[in-house]
């Protein structure tokens, strides 16, 4: 994989009045992997999404997208992302080829509503409504969303929450194969075990703060070589234990 960046984050700040959310983060993100923002309810990852998909503004720091800043560029940058939208969106009466129809009219960009639901496994539902889909399906269909403009970044956030184990399984082939295109894709999750398996890297946040980045595996090896183990050992640690014993606090699911 290139190491090449193609998201750079310097000393990010957000502040709601005189609550920090993002507490000066920096950070890269290389081209064609998938970067993992992981953290607990609150830590600031979605704000933190927010503000690189050029929807949120920052309080201070610099932010570049492909190359754009996200103060002179935003324009720049909202053509080359993928962005999810909340599922009030949908309009309820429009089926899914309507609805990719109606984007792509809004991207000004022609594509066939098939070959998109064909890229997420949803051609047997090309005449259902939205509203009849299962979460599993919903989530696919968000993501096909967010490929009409052929993005060269796709932003998502907390993808699988919700969703059963097996749809969760088919939704991280669905991203990985997103990956495997030449497409970088950036995830909020809070999910260690889906951060593990999904993420070429992480980046742990914890109140506003990063406190690590680098690959499952390297955190894991190193925490392992610290001479750390599990007291009922699989495997002798998972990424949870590198964030507790980065954040000294259990994981708390809200
Ligand atoms: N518009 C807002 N006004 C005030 N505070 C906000 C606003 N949006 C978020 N916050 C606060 O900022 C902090 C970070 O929120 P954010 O949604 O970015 O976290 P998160 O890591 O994405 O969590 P979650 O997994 O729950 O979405 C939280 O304490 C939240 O209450």
């Amino acid at each position: 994989m290139s190491k090449k960046p193609i998201i750079t984050v310097k000393n990010l700040v957000k502040k709601y009045d005189n609550f920090t959310a993002v507490d000066q983060i920096s950070f890269e993100v290389f081209e064609g992997e998938i970067f993992g923002l992981l953290g607990p309810n609150g830590a600031g990852k979605t704000t933190t999404l927010e503000i690189l998909e050029t929807l949120r503004n920052k309080t201070s720091g610099e932010v570049f997208v492909d190359g754009f800043s996200v103060d002179k560029d935003s324009g720049s940058i909202k053509k080359r992302i993928g962005v999810q939208l909340q599922a009030a969106g949908y309009y309820p009466n429009l089926n899914l080829t309507e609805l990719i129809e109606l984007f792509s009219g809004l991207y000004g960009i022609a594509v066939d509503p098939i070959e998109m639901l064909s890229k997420v496994a949803l051609t047997d539902k090309a005449k259902a409504r939205y509203k009849e889909l299962s979460g599993g399906q919903k989530q696919r269909f968000s993501i096909a969303t967010t490929l009409i403009n052929n993005p060269r970044i796709v932003f998502l956030d907390e993808p699988t929450t919700g969703l059963d184990p097996q749809a969760r399984r088919n939704l991280w082939d669905l991203i990985r194969s997103i990956r495997d295109t030449g497409t970088t894709v950036v995830i909020t999750t809070h999910y260690m075990d889906e951060a593990e398996v999904l993420c070429d890297r992480v980046a742990f946040v914890d109140t506003g703060k990063i406190i690590g980045i680098n690959s499952p595996d390297h955190f894991i090896d190193e925490l392992v070589a610290s001479g750390f183990e599990r007291e009922k050992q699989v495997k002798s640690a998972n990424l949870e234990d590198v964030f507790i014993q980065l954040t000294g606090k259990d994981w708390r699911e809200v």
